[in-house]
């Protein structure tokens, strides 16, 4: 689906993803590791925020590889990287529903017609309407984005970043800032559209990251240092002494694995 090769950027003399082969199918696979490691840089690459250093990114389309790697952010979003944000990212005065029908629209590539044709827009809310359905947020469809919890906004990012189909997810601590009462949900949603897409899961509550992923990669100074299965990762001494830190599942009110040195979810 999506693959890198010897993918690396250094910000002056700092490595921050050092010669990365990585390659996501049709899987939910999450990518974990402490604090400053890389992950975000590797988003960053994946969906053409950043250049490379060196190495390339390409997305399989039919039999081939395409090479993405210096395709803007719009390219990797028309051709179906999508990606929510660590930081929430809506349009706090438009509604629920025109925050993801923006996207649509924008995925659609029909951003000056749509205005002046009805029927489109009307498709495009619906489609819309369709993907606030998936994330338990269309009651609220008509409110302002603003009046939102912190995590339904997070819900409300998922949606804007399912709008246009994606075939590829990737999801930036969808969980972050979430209230306790909360976590399960998120948790239950990012299985939801691993369903039906490629999900790449950055995710410091390590029991969520342990319980939905058939696939966990650590970074650490932003080389893989371990990929498998999450139960051969946890055991990993590597990882362990990187970053996992005695984790054991439901030890996270201890601060086990938050990524943050000083204990507690980041
Ligand atoms: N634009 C930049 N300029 C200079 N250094 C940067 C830049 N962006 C990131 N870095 C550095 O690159 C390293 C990797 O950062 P990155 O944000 O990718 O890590 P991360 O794993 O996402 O961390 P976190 O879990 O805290 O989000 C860090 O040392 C960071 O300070």
């Amino acid at each position: 689906m999506l693959r890198t090769r010897g993918l690396t950027k250094s910000f002056g003399g700092l490595v921050a993803v050092d010669d990365v082969d990585f390659e996501l199918g049709t899987e939910l696979c999450s990518l974990i590791g402490p604090n400053g490691a890389g992950k975000t840089t590797f988003f960053n690459l994946l969906t053409g925020v950043l250049e490379p250093t060196a190495g390339t990114v390409e997305l399989r389309r039919d039999d081939a590889w395409d090479d993405i790697t210096d395709a803007s952010p719009h390219e990797t979003a028309q051709r179906g990287i999508h990606r929510s944000y660590q930081v929430t990212n809506v349009f706090p005065n438009s509604t629920v529903l025109e925050n993801v029908r923006i996207a649509e629209q924008a995925a659609g590539n029909d951003s000056t017609a749509l205005w002046r044709n009805v029927d489109h827009f009307e498709a495009y809310a619906e489609r819309a309407y369709a993907k606030l359905d998936r994330v338990g947020l269309s009651h609220r469809a008509e409110e302002a984005a603003s009046t939102l919890s912190h995590g339904a906004k997070r819900k409300l990012e998922v949606a804007v970043a399912l709008a246009g189909d994606p075939a590829v997810l990737l999801l930036d601590e969808p969980n972050a800032g979430v209230s306790s009462e909360s976590v399960d949900e998120v948790r239950d949603l990012i299985e939801d559209v691993a369903e039906d897409h490629a999900v790449l899961l950055v995710e410091h509550n390590m029991d969520i990251v342990m319980d939905v992923s058939e696939r966990v990669v650590v970074l650490h100074q932003g080389a893989v240092i371990a990929d498998g299965p999450p139960e051969d990762v946890r055991s990993n001494p590597d990882v362990q002494s990187a970053y996992l830190g005695g984790y054991e599942p439901g030890s996270l009110d201890d601060g086990a694995a938050s990524g943050d040195p000083e204990g507690g979810l980041s």
